[in-house]
């Protein structure tokens, strides 16, 4: 059953295309890896499936109208200099429950600590944010997810800048959630990864090169033809208008 369907998509920026007629599903309950090469519009995908950039054409649709995500930005994009405390941002996971003008439960309390333990974070509540390291920093957006509580999981580079052993604790983490019967998405770079912890895999190069089974996907063959189409793209194309959708999923 599919959680996110998208038909014919395609996103730009100032009408340059950055993804286009994508067409594919993203499978209820399932891990899928978004791969490709830098600027194949991974992330692009991603900021649409959230609604943070507009789909210029084609459609998504989910299956639960609610649209209850969890979205994990690029670490890179995201400023700690702020003084939070650890608490406080993983608090905001709790936003959608209480809106911005709601008090904050004991039991809501307990939960952020027990998400801080589950991530190995346990006793940093009191620490500003910006005390903390890159893999920590991480830890803590993780457990944020935790208390989110959302079907579907969108994660922009997860474990760029994260050392191993924080890697292989969230990796856990995601499999854990898959087990729950949550959609994980995940932009990914390491291929080890992706073989070893995402069901599915779409490999991307502004247009969709294939779709489907991890192991169907990442072959030599499509990743010579990503790579291929990296090196012909041109930034500033206009946006091409092709009616017939483009569907190139393995998936049965
Ligand atoms: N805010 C923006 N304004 C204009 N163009 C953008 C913007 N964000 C991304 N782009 C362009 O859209 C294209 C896709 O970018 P995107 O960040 O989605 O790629 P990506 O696959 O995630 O790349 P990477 O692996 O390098 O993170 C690129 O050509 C990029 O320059």
């Amino acid at each position: 059953m599919s959680a996110v369907t998208l038909e014919n998509v395609t996103l730009a920026y100032y009408r340059h295309p950055a993804v286009h007629h994508v067409s594919g599903q993203f499978r209820q309950g399932v891990t899928t890896a978004i791969v490709g090469p830098n600027g194949a519009g991974k992330s692009s995908l991603l900021k649409a499936l959230v609604g943070l950039l507009p789909v210029q054409h084609g459609s998504i649709r989910f299956a639960d109208p609610s649209r209850h995500m969890a979205y994990l930005p690029q670490l890179a994009n995201i400023d700690r200099s702020f003084p939070v405390s650890v608490r406080d941002v993983v608090l905001l996971g709790h936003w959608r429950k209480r809106g911005w003008f709601g008090g904050v439960s004991q039991a809501e309390r307990e939960q952020v600590e027990q998400a801080l333990a589950t991530v190995g974070l346990e006793g940093f509540g009191d620490r500003s944010i910006g005390s903390l390291s890159s893999g920590q920093f991480q830890r803590v957006l993780f457990s944020r997810i935790l208390l989110q509580d959302a079907p579907i999981i969108l994660l922009d580079e997860p474990f760029t800048g994260v050392d191993a052993r924080t890697t292989a604790d969230l990796l856990r983490l995601i499999q854990h959630w898959q087990h729950e019967g949550r959609t994980v998405i995940g932009v990914l770079h390491d291929f080890d990864q992706v073989r070893s912890h995402f069901m599915d895999t779409v490999l991307l190069a502004k247009e969709c090169i294939a779709w489907g089974p991890t192991h169907e996907v990442l072959t030599p063959a499509s990743l010579q033809r990503a790579n291929a189409m990296a090196e012909r793209w041109v930034d500033d194309a206009p946006v091409c208008h092709r009616d017939d959708p483009v569907n190139q999923s393995v998936a049965a």
